[in-house]
């Protein structure tokens, strides 16, 4: 079964435009746990627009406590920044299951790319050898079609995320067939390296299925945007099962 973590960053947003405590971060990842989410994510951002440091240390104690996966994902690059420590030192006081190393810009409204590592791969080593050295395992977001996997393979990471928001959108127009099909061939290539395969990136009810019947042992799926969403109408425990069993392949 591939596994479910729920990215709570969108609880954050609604909690941050009021101010205060709810809806509460901490609150909505526990329900995700009591409905069966095999791990909880968050990408904390230098600008604090959703996710903010205390979050990082209560879900990293709430997962502890649940047993389950803890992923945290940013870029490695982006530097402390006011009442931001930054990722590493992030990682370093929490230590959790997972990193996921997304190459995001301080503006980027959300992630749009992966890492190039024939540019990058060099700059990550040292932070994907600390990471490792802390016992965290490590994930790079890549696109489909990138060349970059004996770089990756190199660089000895364990998993890569697919970057599936191209996927998402040709889904959307209703022609994902060659968007699906970089992908299975991305990961395939990956696999048959040794390295995992995670996903992420606007995957939702409506195009999980047809993503995973199409890659084949995708390891982990993030879901955030689209999952907080459909839980407005649905409710999350109502949701969380629709998710669970498109992840059983039911
Ligand atoms: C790497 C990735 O695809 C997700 O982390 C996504 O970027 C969520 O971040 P936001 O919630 O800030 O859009
Ligand atoms: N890694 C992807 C993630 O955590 C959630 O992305 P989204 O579902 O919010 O687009």
């Amino acid at each position: 079964m591939t596994a479910l973590s729920v990215n709570v960053n969108k609880i954050a947003v609604l909690r941050n435009s009021r101010g205060g405590d709810e809806p509460s971060v901490l609150r909505a990842a526990a329900c995700a746990i009591d409905a069966g989410a095999h791990g909880i994510t968050v990408h904390p951002r230098p600008d604090q627009r959703h996710i903010r440091p205390d979050d990082v240390d209560a879900l990293a104690d709430l997962c502890r406590q649940r047993d389950v996966e803890y992923n945290i994902e940013g870029n490695p690059f982006a530097p402390a920044r006011g009442e931001y420590p930054g990722l590493m030192e992030l990682i370093r006081r929490t230590r959790p299951a997972q990193a996921t190393l997304v190459p995001d810009g301080d503006g980027q409204i959300t992630s749009d790319h992966g890492f190039d590592l024939a540019a990058d791969a060099g700059r990550l080593a040292p932070y994907v050898a600390q990471l490792k050295q802390w016992g965290v395992r490590v994930s790079v977001f890549m696109d489909a079609g990138t060349t970059d996997l004996a770089a990756a393979k190199a660089l000895g990471i364990d998993r890569i995320e697919l970057y599936t928001g191209p996927y998402a959108e040709a889904f959307a127009a209703g022609d994902a067939a060659e968007a699906l099909a970089h992908c299975r061939h991305t990961a395939q290539q990956a696999q048959a390296l040794g390295i995992g395969v995670n996903a992420g990136h606007d995957l939702s009810q409506a195009n999980l299925a047809t993503f995973l019947a199409g890659v084949p042992d995708v390891l982990e799926v993030s879901i955030g945007h689209a999952l907080i969403g459909e839980a407005l109408y649905d409710g999350l425990d109502a949701t969380m099962r629709n998710y669970l069993a498109i992840c059983r392949g039911a």
